[in-house]
């Protein structure tokens, strides 16, 4: 359903991503880890043409986009609505009730009347556990919270895939792990997912596969306990050996 070709991003002189394939199956939940600047985040930006790669082409269901070739709105627009994409920071309109926040884009983006797209981030908002919230501000939300609330709002658009760029990085531990329990449910229920992360135990017990990266490139991949528990590369298991003695 989504597949990267040799996907490549420089700044400048500065070589990010370096030849990236990918190829996603509906339903498939991968983890992306790696060391801090090996290019997780510019992958992400890349999939949904926030940073356009400079090499390269990605193709996500019918749409398919060349490096190079500057794309038209139209394709532009399927991209990103076909793609779902939750940050690190929660980015919800502060002047907005929580209903509102999850309302807003589909009354522009799909075109909902206001009732219809209330109706279902309600719905929304009781999937990820804030029913309840749904009238307050984002301010008196907890950072789990929203971050919830913003999943809730990616989803209201109906992506085919989401991009999660580390949801929990700026969470305390506890307030994360709500959170993950929200990302936990829409793996199950058959969501494609590509979350670059930190946590550990997320990719070795919720994602499908695990990609590695380092340096711009995948060094490995594989299915999420072999690469975890059994990394064949070197550069591999020089993270992960890093990563468990934090
Ligand atoms: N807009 C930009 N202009 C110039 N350099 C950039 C830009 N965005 C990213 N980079 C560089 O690209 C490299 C990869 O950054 P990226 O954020 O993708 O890494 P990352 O693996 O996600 O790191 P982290 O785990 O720390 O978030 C870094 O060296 C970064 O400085």
């Amino acid at each position: 359903m989504l597949t990267l070709e040799a996907v490549g991003k420089t700044f400048g002189s500065h070589v990010v991503l370096d030849g990236i394939d990918l190829r996603l199956a509906p339903g498939e939940v991968v983890a992306i880890i790696g060391p801090s600047g090996s290019g997780k985040s510019t992958l992400l930006r890349c999939i949904n043409q926030l940073e356009p790669p400079t090499s390269g082409r990605v193709t996500l269901g019918g749409t398919v986009i060349e490096a190079g070739h500057t794309p038209g709105r139209r394709e532009l627009m399927n991209l990103r609505r076909a793609v779902g994409m939750v940050f690190q920071s929660f980015n919800l309109f502060p002047h907005l009730t929580v209903l509102r926040n999850v309302s807003i884009a589909q009354e522009r983006v799909m075109k909902r009347s206001r009732a219809e797209a209330d109706k279902i981030s309600m719905q929304l908002l009781a999937r990820v556990g804030l029913a309840d919230k749904a009238q307050q501000y984002p301010s008196r939300c907890s950072g789990g919270q929203q971050q919830r609330i913003a999943i809730a709002r990616a989803l209201a658009l109906e992506p085919q895939i989401m991009l999660f760029d580390e949801p929990t990085s700026a969470l305390d531990p506890e307030l994360g792990l709500e959170v993950l329990a929200v990302m936990r449910e829409l793996a199950e229920n058959g969501m494609t997912m590509i979350v670059v992360t930190h946590e550990m135990h997320f990719a070795e017990e919720v994602s499908d596969r695990v990609i590695i990266m380092a340096d711009g490139k995948i060094v490995e991949q594989g299915v999420s306990r072999d690469v975890m528990r059994n990394p064949q590369t070197e550069r591999a298991r020089r993270f992960l050996h890093a990563v468990k003695d934090r």
